[in-house]
């Protein structure tokens, strides 16, 4: 973990060893000072010659002002340092987070992610930048401290000796219990975000429901288990700085009594004793530093194993180091003994047979739950399939990059996503980098651009957060626009136009009609009426694919469609 830790730092070699070496020289100049004043205190003033006094006093300012530019490099370079490391661990957390399949984000969830991308590694930076120097600095100065005392006096050196290793074992103890402690309270930072991030979203169903009062008990809840967790972070914290603060008073009233007694005796000159007692206070801050080390140690670590935990997660889906880039398929697709289920011990489809050709329109209906969506998400490979294949043009789909198959499939969803920006830059997601001209021949393709241009902002109109400033219709046309933009061999429809106004709808099927010409079309069906001119309408059910054909041939079969029919049509002939 250390090793793997410490590879970060490999690209930063020069400004580690710019930061490493300040941090060092600082470190060194301040073990000089306890030095200069005993020969202060024994050799100048007692000859009271002010010539040697200023130029020992410039000699002092000459280092002072080196610590002060070593200091002013450490500070900023060395925070460099940790953001760039940090930086680059935010980087590819990001990029492992586009390559893990639905099958990971079902499991886990988005407050937790956030915060492994965020605060986690806010601490970590802290610590790459202070970590090693800290520690390296807090060894030398204690060891360097420890020598010079001993050159000033052995017995004082000696007594000191004997309490600083009881302070430095009390110190240790508690570093494992914080690293437990942060890890809790980075899970509960996680629920915390987790809660927040479900109520600010779902703030409309939660007024909807008037269920206010509920949601402030859950987050009450939380707030206290996060409290809580924080006090036993605090409550550690306490004993070891409490602990850490006595122990050093101890060291220096020792000094104090044992130096006083060598200054009577004639063992100790004043100056000495000056100096001793200053190396002292140089001899005890890498204690100090220690004990500050280990409060935000931990943070870090903890941080840390989060972040690894997360890119060791193989992606469950990703291409074969065979895989081909495709690009303009006709869109003949094969399911071929296709089993799937998401994991949960419950098959979702068993054993799918079904062969759709290039330019067909397909339309999969069959009670809720049947699994039609699903049949849908694996040929994008969201899921992959158990057992069986499924095959574009002959080619399995594993066999192709995931990027070149998903761009050669359009998919408009039921609940469409839409990002904070504006229209443009919504509509362009479907192709980026698409000119103007071609946006505005999608929008006009999906009647959207009457809408667009009645707006005073016009394509620059800001839609607000997953587009609330939209009508439900206008979100599915700009899907739709997305789409036309787009322009794949293959469409995945999730019954697309549900959102409509029958007027509108009728439009927009022409448009989709238009789109659909000469391409694979997949319609996820829930309103058998909208699907009438499909050439294969697929009926699926909890045991697989058990009708199709067209909407006479299935309304003759007198069937499972023909009773989906007739209960539909009973409903909207009430
Ligand atoms: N991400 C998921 N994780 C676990 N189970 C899932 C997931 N998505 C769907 N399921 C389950 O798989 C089964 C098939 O769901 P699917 O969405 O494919 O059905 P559907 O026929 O499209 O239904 P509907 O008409 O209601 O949209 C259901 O039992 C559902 O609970």
């Amino acid at each position: 973990m250390i090793r793997r830790f410490l590879s970060y730092y490999a690209p930063w070699k020069g400004l580690f060893a710019l930061d490493f070496s300040c941090a060092v020289l600082a470190g060194l100049l301040e073990l000089g000072f306890p030095m200069a004043v005993r020969t202060f205190v024994d050799q100048l003033l007692p000859q009271q010659d002010w010539t040697l006094i200023i130029i020992a006093s410039a000699g002092l300012l000459v280092i002072y002002l080196l610590n002060t530019v070593l200091m002013a490099v450490v500070t900023y370079w060395g925070h460099m340092l940790g953001i760039n490391i940090e930086t680059e661990m935010r980087r590819k957390s990001f990029d492992h987070l586009q390559k893990l399949s639905f099958r990971f984000y079902d499991n886990h969830k988005t407050g937790h992610l956030v915060g492994g991308v965020t605060k986690d590694l806010e601490e970590i930076g802290e610590i790459a930048h202070h970590g090693p120097e800290d520690l390296f600095i807090a060894i030398m100065t204690f060891a360097g401290a420890f020598v010079l005392m001993f050159t000033v006096n052995m017995h004082l050196a000696l007594i000191t000796a004997v309490i600083v290793p009881l302070i430095a074992w009390v110190t240790m103890r508690y570093g494992d219990r914080m690293e437990r402690n942060w890890q809790a309270l980075y899970r509960r930072v996680g629920d915390f975000n987790v809660r927040i991030e479900e109520n600010v979203g779902g703030m409309r169903v939660v007024q909807a429901f008037a269920n206010e009062e509920h949601e402030r008990t859950l987050f009450a809840h939380d707030n206290q288990r996060y409290r809580q967790t924080k006090l036993d972070a605090y409550r550690i914290m306490s004993a070891s700085n409490s602990l850490n603060y006595m122990g050093i008073r101890l060291i220096q009233l020792v000094v104090m009594i044992a130096g006083s007694y060598l200054v009577i005796t004639g063992g100790l000159s004043n100056g000495g004793f000056v100096g001793f007692l200053l190396l002292v206070g140089v001899f005890v801050r890498p204690i100090e530093k220690i004990n500050s080390v280990i409060e935000t140690y931990p943070k870090g670590i903890a941080g840390f194993r989060r972040y690894t935990e997360l890119l060791d997660t193989e992606p469950d889906i990703a291409d074969r180091p065979s895989a081909v880039t495709v690009s303009g398929l006709k869109g003949d697709i094969e399911y071929r003994g296709v089993s799937f289920g998401y994991g949960d011990g419950k098959p979702v489809l068993k054993h799918i047979d079904l062969t759709i050709h290039a330019g067909e329109t397909i339309a999969f209906v069959g009670p809720s739950g049947a699994g039609k969506t699903t049949i849908c998400s694996l040929l994008p490979r969201f899921y992959e399939v158990g057992t069986g294949q499924i095959s574009i043009d002959g080619i399995d789909i594993r066999d192709m990059t995931l990027a070149s198959l998903r761009g050669q499939i359009g998919i408009v969803q039921q609940d469409v996503f839409l990002f904070g920006g504006s229209i443009r830059e919504n509509i362009a997601y479907g192709r980026l980098g698409a000119s103007d001209e071609a946006i505005t021949d999608a929008a006009r393709r999906a009647q959207l651009d009457s809408m667009i241009s009645g707006l005073p902002a016009g394509y620059d109109t800001i839609i607000g957060e997953r587009g609330v400033k939209l009508s439900g219709g206008q979100k599915q046309r700009l899907a739709i626009a997305r789409m036309f933009l787009k322009n794949p061999p293959i469409l995945i429809l999730d019954e697309a136009t549900s959102a409509l106004d029958t007027e509108t709808e009728r439009e927009i099927q022409k448009s989709l009609a238009e789109l659909a010409e000469g391409r694979t079309t997949l319609i996820i069906a829930h309103r058998l009426a909208t699907i009438r001119g499909a050439d294969r309408i697929v009926v699926v059910s909890e045991s697989g694919v058990v009708e199709q054909g067209s909407h006479s041939e299935l309304l003759r079969a007198g069937g499972v469609y023909r009773r989906l029919h007739d209960a539909q049509h009973l409903v909207s002939s009430r």
